[in-house]
């Protein structure tokens, strides 16, 4: 058994599975929530990564996010990971809620001491679904989406852009879109990567990624015109459009602006299933 399974959780019609497991690439146990659908009793289910943001963990979008309401219906499988190793005893790692831990950025660490696990892209591309796919057959993993909020945003869009041919769909709740340029991602960059390592920032910038895709996109992107973070730079939807179509000029990136909606779970919420159904569109 790869898995301990701490709780088992009804919710609708299908079951929330609350695991933890111990992680090579991060080198600590890893908690993480699993939603296997109604339709998991019967055979095969798709499967959607959620990525969360800074400060969370796999359950703020488990418990708040309804993600089960429309997964449960499309019978689709929702798995819920951490945000960053947790409790590694490196030096400075509790010291601010925009690094370290809880602030992972879906990036593999090239600078010490963060190498030590900072390892949350090959946690998310590689060990997690593999250690899924082996403890649950039920899930189909020739049927993979990704959706993440904010840092988890990011996380979703530049795994997608790098591994076209691993998800079939991919979308974004007001998504940090052009790290290399925002405050949020130049402090996480410096400290995963270094401050001279700017060919290794741009491997992790959406934007810059977007620029060599070459390929058609298809792409939902939420973002609340009330939304403190994208007031203050740190999102640049608009920058990853533009670049997105000048790149294909026939961009597949839907943005809404989102009237009044702000950055929280309130505006999760509302929109989950969209992008449940947005989802379900490429993965049934
Ligand atoms: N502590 C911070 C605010 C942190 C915050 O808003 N985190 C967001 C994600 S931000 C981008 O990745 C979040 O999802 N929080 C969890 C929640 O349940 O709302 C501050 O003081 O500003």
């Amino acid at each position: 058994m790869i898995f301990e399974t701490v709780a088992t959780i009804a919710s609708f019609g299908g079951r929330l599975l609350k695991l933890k497991h111990a992680a090579k690439s991060t080198n600590c146990e890893m908690a993480l929530n699993l939603y296997l659908p109604p339709q998991a009793s019967n055979g095969k289910v798709p499967v959607l990564f959620y990525l969360s943001g800074l400060t969370c963990s796999g359950d703020n979008c488990a418990e708040k996010g309804f993600f089960q309401h429309s997964a449960s219906r499309e019978g689709i499988a929702v798995v819920y990971p951490d945000t960053s190793p947790r409790g590694l005893q490196i030096e400075g790692e509790d010291d601010s809620w925009d690094f370290g831990t809880g602030a992972g950025f879906y990036v593999n660490a090239t600078k010490e001491p963060w190498t030590k696990g900072y390892n949350m892209y090959s946690y998310i591309v590689d060990e997690l679904p593999e250690a899924l796919f082996s403890e649950f057959p039920v899930l189909d993993s020739s049927s993979l989406g990704i959706t993440g909020h904010s840092m988890g945003g990011h996380g979703a869009l530049t795994i997608y852009l790098k591994n076209p041919d691993k998800y079939k769909s991919c979308s974004a709740f007001a998504p940090i879109c052009n790290p290399i340029n925002c405050a949020w991602g130049q402090k996480a960059f410096k400290g995963y990567f270094g401050e001279d390592q700017q060919d290794k920032w741009k491997e992790h910038d959406a934007t810059e990624l977007v620029k060599n895709f070459g390929r058609p996109l298809a792409l939902l992107i939420d973002v609340g015109t009330g939304d403190n973070f994208y007031k203050q730079g740190q999102l640049l939807p608009e920058n990853f459009v533009k670049a997105a179509e000048e790149a294909t000029h026939l961009s597949g990136v839907t943005l809404r602006m989102q009237p009044d909606y702000d950055h929280s779970y309130y505006f999760i919420s509302t929109f989950a299933d969209d992008h449940v159904k947005w989802a379900a569109k490429y993965l049934l």
